[in-house]
């Protein structure tokens, strides 16, 4: 389906790597296999580094106050691809002296949404958990006590883990990483993500629910009779789960207080669930605005910064708090939250805003913000059981094997506007951008959401070309796929490109970068067999081994159309059989 790698190329891939094998440095040693020990003021580290395909692993055990500890250096090639703590983060492919574009007062409102430790990304380039060149990759596997990342210095790129003041009186498990060189990069990063999916014990969850959402037509407007009327109007669509996004809650922590206007979360729950389809509700469980009930008769629940709740983020005009997930009263109250919500039957929740569960503060137990994290995280999932959760705004390598789904990009938008920074700000084009660069997560760690489809013609600025590449991407990338208009504004070519994008699921696909903001995406036994989808986010026509791709627009190929078959699928006892044949 791809073609391999010519010899020519395999020469080239050695000679770049030969050469520089011996400049890795893991935990201060040059890269070799064997046990080491390594002393720093005020603990120690042991360490064993192993050979795999196409690479090292290092893992170990570390005790005392490791603060900041140096794990790898390695030579700096550009471009690289950065990665980002949470789902919202920029992805971008990189060169020398690129910054990130802080946005006017993101610094004050939003630091924590870029990092855990935002100071950073105002000294240089960082990118969380992993970092890629064109033929290489280091990543760490998990994020269970450090936050694991890389920064470049001079001609270095040096990778981290940030342990905050986090103090180990007995041996930790070292967050384990790997270096992987010898292949393209697209390929490597889904080799680490196999290996790190499996490290985390990924649920993957075997179908991908298709669904309708609120946020993206209605946003804060939202009025119970629109939910009603949408509700009516879906029916007529293949639509299976049905959520209600931001807007029905009467503040931001008081979860169970329906707004004016909205009857009880239970009774939403009731009539979605007698018109047929899986109640979803939308709650960022971690935070809580000052003006709520839970902050005003708990303060005490909240992160601390000198012995006073510290504002995480603001956001829906307020200071937004958050809860401190180490405390047990807390951890009780999230317990009690999501049983209820399960109990009244809602079996799809979609929990965002979580990177506020991972700020840096003063908590109950003297633990890292990712283990807090973790243990807010672990607190859901065991509230909810086996019904659905998708993470939004979430740090991303923490949350594997806790979450069935995970936004991996900024929010979209009903419009393509190319001014707006690439800074996790809500942008389609960034958007896609993040779910091309973030495929290889798919079905490894979770269910990739590339976020909502927007199918309408009315009330909206996305031209048909638009709303097409961002419905054909996500299908062909097997991305979650959930829909987000007014459903009497969408016309029968709306829907048509529902199916169209759902007929593209199904597959594996793989991403490869064929020039600026320029992708091809193959993807073998979809519902529509081999397909290869060309994407361009550019603002200018791209030509792809010949075929010219428009700005902003895909060009799709079926294999039937490629090879001249006709596709029969059959659905016997819960499988799919595809049968092809060529019409004589
Ligand atoms: O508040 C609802 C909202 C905006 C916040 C967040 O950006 C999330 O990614 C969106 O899909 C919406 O749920």
């Amino acid at each position: 389906v791809r073609e391999n790698l010519t010899d020519g190329a395999v020469g080239a891939i050695k000679e770049e790597i030969g050469g520089k094998e011996e400049q890795v440095r893991l935990c201060g040693v040059h890269v070799q296999e064997g046990c080491f020990v390594h002393s720093f003021e005020g603990g120690s580290l042991s360490f064993q580094v192993e050979r795999v395909p196409l690479g090292w692993v290092v893992r170990g055990t570390v005790e005392g106050r490791p603060g900041r500890l140096e794990v790898v250096r390695l030579p700096l090639r550009f471009p690289l691809l950065l990665h980002s703590w949470e789902s919202w983060g920029a992805c971008p492919l990189v060169d020398e002296g690129w910054r990130f574009p802080w946005g006017e007062r993101q610094y004050e409102d939003w630091r924590y949404t870029v990092s855990p430790v935002p100071e950073l990304m105002r000294e240089g380039v960082v990118s969380d958990y992993l970092v890629a060149w064109e033929h290489g990759m280091a990543g760490f596997l998990t994020s269970r006590y450090a936050h694991g990342f890389f920064t470049v210095e001079g001609e270095e790129l040096v990778g981290y883990l940030e342990f905050f003041d986090r103090e180990f009186e007995e041996p930790v498990p070292l967050e384990p990483l790997v270096v992987l060189e010898g292949a393209r990069m697209w390929e490597l990063l889904e080799g680490y993500a196999t290996m790190a999916g499996r490290e985390n014990r990924a649920r993957v969850p075997a179908y991908s629910p298709l669904g309708w959402c609120s946020w993206y037509h209605y946003f804060l407007d939202l009025t119970w009779d629109e939910v009603r009327k949408n509700l009516a109007r879906a029916r007529e669509w293949p639509f299976e789960v049905f959520q209600v996004d931001d807007a029905y809650e009467a503040d931001i922590g008081d979860w169970l207080e329906p707004r004016e206007g909205f009857p009880s979360v239970e009774e939403m729950a009731r009539v979605i669930k007698e018109a047929g389809f899986r109640p979803g509700i939308w709650t960022a469980p971690f935070c809580a605005s000052s003006t709520s009930r839970v902050f005003r008769e708990h303060p005490e629940w909240f992160v601390k910064e000198d012995g006073r709740p510290r504002v995480a983020f603001r956001n829906w005009d307020k200071d937004i708090h958050a809860l401190d997930l180490s405390n047990p009263e807390v951890q009780d109250h999230l317990t009690g939250l999501f049983s209820s919500l399960r109990a009244v039957g809602y079996e799809y929740f979609k929990i965002d805003f979580l990177f506020a569960g991972a700020v840096p503060g003063e908590r109950y137990l003297k633990v890292s913000p990712v283990e807090a994290y973790r243990m807010g995280l672990e607190t859901i999932r065991e509230a909810v059981g086996d019904a659905f959760i998708l993470g939004c705004g979430a740090p991303l390598l923490p949350s594997v094997g806790l979450v069935d789904g995970m936004r991996i990009g900024p929010d979209t938008t009903p419009f393509w506007d190319r001014s707006i920074p690439d800074n996790g700000a809500p942008a389609i084009r960034y958007a896609l951008r993040n779910a091309l660069h973030r495929a290889f997560m798919h079905r490894r760690f979770w269910l990739n959401d590339p976020d909502c489809l927007l199918l309408r013609k009315e009330r909206i600025s996305l031209s048909e070309e638009e709303r097409r590449t961002f419905a054909l991407t996500a299908g062909a990338l097997d991305g979650m796929l959930v829909d987000s208009d007014d459903l009497a504004l969408v016309d029968e070519e709306g829907k048509a490109l529902l199916h169209e994008a759902l007929s593209l699921t199904g597959g594996r696909p793989h991403v490869r970068r064929c020039g600026e903001a320029c992708y091809e995406v193959i993807s073998e036994g979809t519902r529509s067999g081999m397909v290869r989808l060309l994407v361009n986010l550019s603002e200018e026509a791209k030509v792809v081994e010949g075929t010219t791709v428009p700005p902003h627009g895909t060009v799709l190929e079926r294999e039937e159309q490629a090879l001249g078959l006709s596709r029969r699928v059959e659905e016997r006892d819960g499988r799919r059989f595809t049968y092809y044949h060529r019409e004589e």
